[in-house]
């Protein structure tokens, strides 16, 4: 590994990391999203029917199928290309939204640009590109992101913010002084939104604030209760150190459920992406009701495109099943009739107060 040009590197840890997810237990286990602390009232007499419910939104000025978001994986490989690729076709199929892995490894190695860039299998979906906020203090500029975003044709730059993953990474990135000043930088000059996301261990009000005031143009709160990336990144340690930190920190973070209430609290119309931890179309609905306008899951979705393009389809109709039978018994046609509704209760409080 010490022989390893920083490309390859790179390279190699995108390959563990797909690996180590498919492989290894690295969710959190007991800091969990927090949406189990809520619940829907059911409503007996829904007044629809089901044929009028309707899951289109709009996000960031484009139409989308549906609220969800296949959350920023990979690339860089040729596995990665595959994944990507399958992701890509299902992604246009139902019009809902896609973003690929950082692309610091095509910085990095040019060559593998193209295990990135799906737009052709894509061309009319919300695509977003990627790159660590961390790099911003390892010579990268704006140069480095317009290229990302080009490569794509990308709607949007996410810059992620990954403190504890690259704390617990072997030879990670770990100065992160002086990053919003070069953000609210970039923000003035790229031409398309800069959308700021964690990886799993949440966005808090304060540093939302923050991060708005520097002009994003979007947050993706990537809170803590799905894949825990210091578990990851120790699985891949090198040393006891390391391996000891990514067990410290395994269940590190803010859970996604309170991400979204108080940045909503202190943000009411910002476009706001809910993820970290959703595994289904009841966590996809909470989300949407607690006041998420998108819905982002990683780890399911690479489950279903390490083994096929159908299995990617099928997680889809499964979630828009799931999404729309909330709809159905809660008696909203619409998400925007959802969010506004009091269909969703904290648990303990009566239930049969809200909803219908
Ligand atoms: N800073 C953070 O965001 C979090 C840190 N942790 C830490 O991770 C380690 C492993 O925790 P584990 O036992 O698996 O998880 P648990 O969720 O069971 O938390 C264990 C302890 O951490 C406390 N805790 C929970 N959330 C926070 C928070 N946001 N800030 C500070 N303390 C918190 C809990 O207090 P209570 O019962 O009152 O909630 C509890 O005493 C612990 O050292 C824990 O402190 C855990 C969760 C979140
Ligand atoms: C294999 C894999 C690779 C990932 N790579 C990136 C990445 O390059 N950039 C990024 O912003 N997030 C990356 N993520 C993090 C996800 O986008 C997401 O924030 C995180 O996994 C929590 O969501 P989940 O619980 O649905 O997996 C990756 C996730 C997985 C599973
Ligand atoms: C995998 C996640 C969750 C974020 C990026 O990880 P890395 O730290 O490997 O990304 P780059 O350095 O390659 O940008
Ligand atoms: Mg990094």
């Amino acid at each position: 590994m010490t022989n390893l040009n920083s490309g390859e590197e790179t390279q190699s840890r995108k390959a563990e990391h797909i690996r180590v997810c498919l492989e290894d237990d690295v969710q959190f286990r007991v800091n969990g999203t927090g949406l189990d602390r809520y619940r829907f009232t059911h409503c007996c007499l829904p007044e629809l029917d089901w044929q009028d419910i309707d899951l289109t939104t709009r996000f960031l000025g484009k139409s989308l199928g549906a609220p969800l978001l296949i959350s920023s994986m990979t690339g860089g490989t040729e596995e990665a290309k595959r994944i990507n690729s399958r992701l890509a076709v299902v992604a246009e199929e139902f019009q809902i939204a896609m973003g690929v892995g950082s692309q610091r490894v095509a910085v990095e190695k040019p060559e593998v640009g193209d295990t990135f860039a799906v737009r052709s299998l894509a061309p009319n979906i919300l695509l977003f590109a990627n790159l660590g906020a961390v790099q911003l203090n390892y010579g990268y500029g704006v140069d480095e992101c317009r290229k990302a975003v080009d490569l794509l044709e990308a709607d949007a730059l996410i810059l992620h913010l990954n403190p504890l993953q690259e704390a617990v990474q072997s030879r990670g990135d770990k100065n992160f002084r002086g990053l919003l000043d070069k953000i609210h930088e970039l923000c003035n000059v790229l031409p398309v939104p800069v959308i700021a996301k964690e990886v799993g261990n949440g966005i808090s009000a304060k540093m939302a604030q923050k991060l708005l005031e520097a002009g994003v143009g979007a947050v993706d709160v990537a809170g803590a209760g799905g894949t825990s990336w210091a578990k990851v990144e120790g699985e891949r340690a090198k040393d006891s150190r390391q391996r000891r930190l990514g067990a410290t920190f395994a269940e590190w973070g803010l859970p996604t459920a309170d991400c979204i209430t108080s940045i909503r609290a202190i943000a009411p119309s910002i476009p706001l992406i809910a993820s970290g931890g959703l595994r289904n179309g009841l966590d996809v609905a909470k989300a949407i009701a607690l006041g998420a306008d998108l819905a982002g899951l990683a780890w399911p979705f690479l489950q279903a495109a390490a083994e096929s393009e159908a299995a990617i389809q099928t997680l889809v109709e499964h979630l828009l099943a799931e999404i729309s039978t909330v709809l159905f018994c809660t008696g909203n046609a619409t998400l925007s009739e959802l969010r506004d509704s009091d269909a969703l209760q904290p648990q303990g409080s009566p239930a049969t107060t809200g909803g219908g």
